[in-house]
């Protein structure tokens, strides 16, 4: 039976193994930049589109697995912004170092995960959590969706989240 023309679909993902456990820091208000500090991170990831011949929008354990695959890189480390404008990062064979003014930070580097984000909050995360998901997924799920929504969040009840167009770069 064809679907009602106004009727939208969507696939819904956050499952208990998304929950990775990361630390980090970010600034704001221009100057002020927190401590080392970590969260147990959550994640819900969405996308829309039509059903195709399953009545799937995606498969849920497709979806699952692309997102379990980024998701698992993260846990455990130090998430590092490479794009920010006073928090430089620098690794070399053995150690990351940050620094932000006169304060610094040195971590094995096999500890830490670069993002390419100003600031590692949720929003940013999430960004990049959503790219790299699109591009795990695209061939897979193919042209017909429309858009996928990462939410990520920072402490039982606070998100940030990321809505990309499925067919941008
Ligand atoms: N929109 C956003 N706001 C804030 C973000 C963010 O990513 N997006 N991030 C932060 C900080 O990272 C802050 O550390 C949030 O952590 P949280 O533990 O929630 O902060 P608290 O000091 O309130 O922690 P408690 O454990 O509740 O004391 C801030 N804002």
């Amino acid at each position: 039976m064809p679907a009602p023309q106004q009727a939208t679909f969507r696939v819904d993902v956050s499952k208990e193994a998304f929950v990775f456990s990361a630390a980090h820091f970010i600034t704001f208000a221009g100057d002020i930049c927190e401590r080392l500090h970590g969260h147990n991170y959550g994640v819900r990831v969405t996308v829309e589109g039509p059903l195709d011949d399953n009545r799937y929008v995606v498969d849920f354990i497709a979806l699952r697995d692309a997102v379990l695959a980024e998701t698992g890189q993260w846990d455990h480390h130090v998430l590092l912004p490479t794009e920010h404008a006073e928090i430089r990062v620098h690794s070399d064979d053995k150690e990351t170092t940050a620094t932000f003014r006169e304060r610094r930070w040195v971590f094995p580097n096999e500890d830490c995960i670069l993002l390419p984000v100003i600031n590692t909050t949720a929003e940013e995360m999430a960004r990049v959590l959503a790219e790299r998901v699109r591009q795990r997924t695209r061939e897979q799920f193919g042209e017909t969706l429309t858009w996928i929504e990462v939410a990520v969040d920072e402490n039982h009840g606070q998100w940030g989240v990321c809505r990309l167009p499925w067919n941008a770069s």
